[in-house]
């Protein structure tokens, strides 16, 4: 499984962490940066590096951390065929690998602390997309 990610200033930190802990799991991680949580970015720049991986199938997954993981899945979701999702529970991250299959998550630096934030992307990696009634659904989101 080969992990796009990315951040802006405000998620850099928990990146690092991201890849850090993915990498010694054996994940093979793409970084679309940012390199530094010194200079102010843009998000969408790094949320569309990361969607358009996804989508030309450089990446099976994708996770993105900003100040919220609101912006980055705003953006991200403006791809056709990405499911972004912004995840702050455990919870939430096995459903929305079960029922929304996503192909994106995102996360908040400046609300989750790091290991509610590991904890959540291992979970969304090791959970797997039901199908049936949820792809009807993921279908009649295409149609929207
Ligand atoms: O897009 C966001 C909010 O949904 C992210 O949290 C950004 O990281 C945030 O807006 C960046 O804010 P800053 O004041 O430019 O650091």
């Amino acid at each position: 499984m080969k992990i796009a990610i990315a951040s802006d200033h405000g998620g850099y930190e928990l990146k690092q962490a991201i890849i850090s802990h993915l990498s010694d799991k054996g994940f093979e991680i793409s970084d679309f940066g940012v390199d530094t949580s010194a200079v102010s970015v843009d998000y969408p720049h790094y949320a569309k590096k990361v969607a358009h991986a996804i989508i030309n199938n450089e990446a099976t997954s994708g996770i993105l951390v900003c100040g919220t993981g609101i912006g980055m899945s705003i953006a991200a979701n403006k791809v056709p065929g990405i499911r972004a999702a912004v995840v702050g529970d455990v919870f939430s991250a096995r459903a929305t690998k079960e029922h929304n299959n996503a192909n994106i998550i995102c996360l908040g630096q400046r609300v989750l602390g790091e290991g509610t934030a590991l904890m959540i992307v291992d979970e969304w990696l090791s959970s797997d997309f039901l199908g049936d009634r949820h792809q009807t659904r993921i279908d009649l989101i295409e149609e929207v």
